[in-house]
C-alpha cells in the first residue's frame, strides 16, 4: 500500500500539494487524475523521496522510501521518460540499476523482453524515440519485480499498439495482487484501465472512489429517444409531467433516469419508439464537471491573437519550473 497522510508540499508561496490523505491499495489499478499543475507529479516524487514534504507523511508498506532496503524491489516507478544517460545502451542502463539494487543480472533480459526492447538492447538510448523511452522506463520499473508500481503518464508517446500493451500489462500486474498507481490525461484510456480513482485539483483531494461511483456521482443521467411520432410523444410526456430538455428534430432528450417510465407511457399510448436509451456521462465529462473549479491553466477560445504582451517578471515561462 501507499499511504498519504496530510501530505503537503509548498514551493515558496505555491502550495503544490495540500493536505492530501488517501491510500492506494493493492490488487486494483488506481488512476491519479487532476488538471495541469494539480500536483500529481509532485505527489509521486514525494512517494519516492525525491521531494521532501513540507508537512505530512507518505509511507510505502508502512515505511518511508529512504528506509527501504533495495527500494526497487518494493516500488518501481516511471516518472520522467529519458531519465538516464544517453550514451549507455538500454541493457547497460538496466544492468547498472540492477547491480545497485541487489537484483540478479538475468532479470535485465527478462524485463527487456517483457517491454519488447530485446532487439535494441545494445543500442545507445540517446537514439530512442519517445515510445521506446517509455518502454525502457517501464522496464526499469519492473526490474525489481516490485509489489507496487507507479507510472506518471505512461502512455505518453506510445502508439495504439503500445497503449494497448501497457493497458494489458497494468491489468495483469493488478491481477497478480500488485498495487498499480497511474496518472494520465487521457480520460478515454483511464476509463478502460482504472478500477479506482483519486482525483486532485490545486493540490487538494477532490475524489477517492471506484470508477463506477465517480462517474455516477459526477454525471448527469439522461434518456435519449427517437420516434417517428415526435409531436404525439411530446404531448404524452408533457401530460405525464416529464420535461424534455432537448426537443431536437431527430432526437429528444429527457433528464434523469426515466427510461422505464417513458417506455411504459409509450406502450400505453401506442407511440412507436425507434430508440429509448439511458445515457451516462463519460469519465471525461464527469472529470470536467468535478474539476471545473480547480483548473488553473485555461486556453482562450477562438483564433490565436496577434503579438502578445511581454510577460511580467513573475510570469516568465519556465522561470519557476523544476528549479532545485
Ligand atoms: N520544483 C518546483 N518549483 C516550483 N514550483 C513547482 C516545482 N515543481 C512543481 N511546481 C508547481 O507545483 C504545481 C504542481 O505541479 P505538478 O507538476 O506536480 O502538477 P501535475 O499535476 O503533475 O501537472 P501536469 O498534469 O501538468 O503534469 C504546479 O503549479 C507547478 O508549477
Amino acid at each position: 500500500m501507499i499511504e498519504l497522510e496530510g501530505l503537503t508540499k509548498r514551493y515558496g508561496e505555491k502550495v503544490a500539494v495540500n493536505d492530501l490523505t488517501c491510500t492506494v491499495r493493492p490488487g486494483v489499478i488506481t488512476g491519479f487524475l487532476g488538471p495541469n499543475g494539480a500536483g500529481k507529479s509532485t505527489t509521486m516524487r514525494m512517494v519516492l523521496g525525491l521531494d521532501r514534504p513540507t508537512a505530512g507523511d507518505v509511507r510505502i508498506d508502512g515505511r518511508h522510501y529512504d528506509r527501504l532496503k533495495d527500494p526497487l524491489t518494493y516500488v518501481g516507478a516511471l516518472l520522467e521518460a529519458k531519465a538516464w544517460h544517453g550514451g549507455r545502451s538500454a541493457y547497460n542502463h538496466l544492468l547498472c540499476l540492477a547491480q545497485s539494487n541487489g537484483i540478479p543480472a538475468r532479470r535485465v533480459r527478462e524485463v527487456l523482453d517483457t517491454v519488447g526492447l530485446t532487439a535494441v538492447a545494445r543500442k545507445k538510448t540517446k537514439g530512442f524515440s519517445l515510445g521506446m523511452g517509455q518502454r525502457l522506463g517501464i522496464a526499469g520499473a519492473l526490474l525489481g519485480d516490485p509489489r507496487i508500481l507507479m507510472f506518471d503518464e505512461p502512455v505518453n508517446g506510445l502508439d495504439p499498439e503500445g497503449i494497448h500493451w501497457i493497458r494489458n500489462l497494468m491489468k495483469s500486474l493488478a491481477a497478480q495482487g500488485r498495487t498499480v498507481f497511474v496518472s494520465s490525461h487521457l480520460m478515454s484510456e483511464m476509463a478502460l484501465t482504472a478500477d479506482h480513482l483519486i482525483v486532485i485539483g490545486q493540490g487538494r483531494l477532490l475524489a477517492d472512489s471506484s470508477m463506477a461511483d465517480f462517474i455516477a456521482q459526477n454525471s448527469r443521467s439522461r434518456v435519449r429517444i427517437r420516434t417517428p411520432q415526435r409531436e404525439r410523444l411530446l404531448d404524452v410526456l408533457q401530460g405525464a409531467g416529464i420535461t424534455v430538455v432537448d426537443p431536437g428534430a431527430e432526437v429528444l432528450e429527457v433528464d434523469g433516469d426515466k427510461s422505464e417510465a417513458i417506455g411504459e407511457l409509450a406502450a400505453r399510448y401506442r407511440v412507436v419508439l425507434h430508440e429509448l436509451s439511458p445515457q451516462r456521462s463519460s469519465l471525461e465529462e464527469a472529470f470536467m464537471r468535478l474539476t471545473a473549479g480547480s483548473v488553473e491553466y485555461h486556453a482562450h477560445d477562438g483564433p490565436p491573437s496577434g503579438p502578445r504582451e511581454r510577460p511580467g517578471p513573475r510570469q516568465q515561462w519556465g522561470s519557476e519550473w523544476r528549479k532545485g
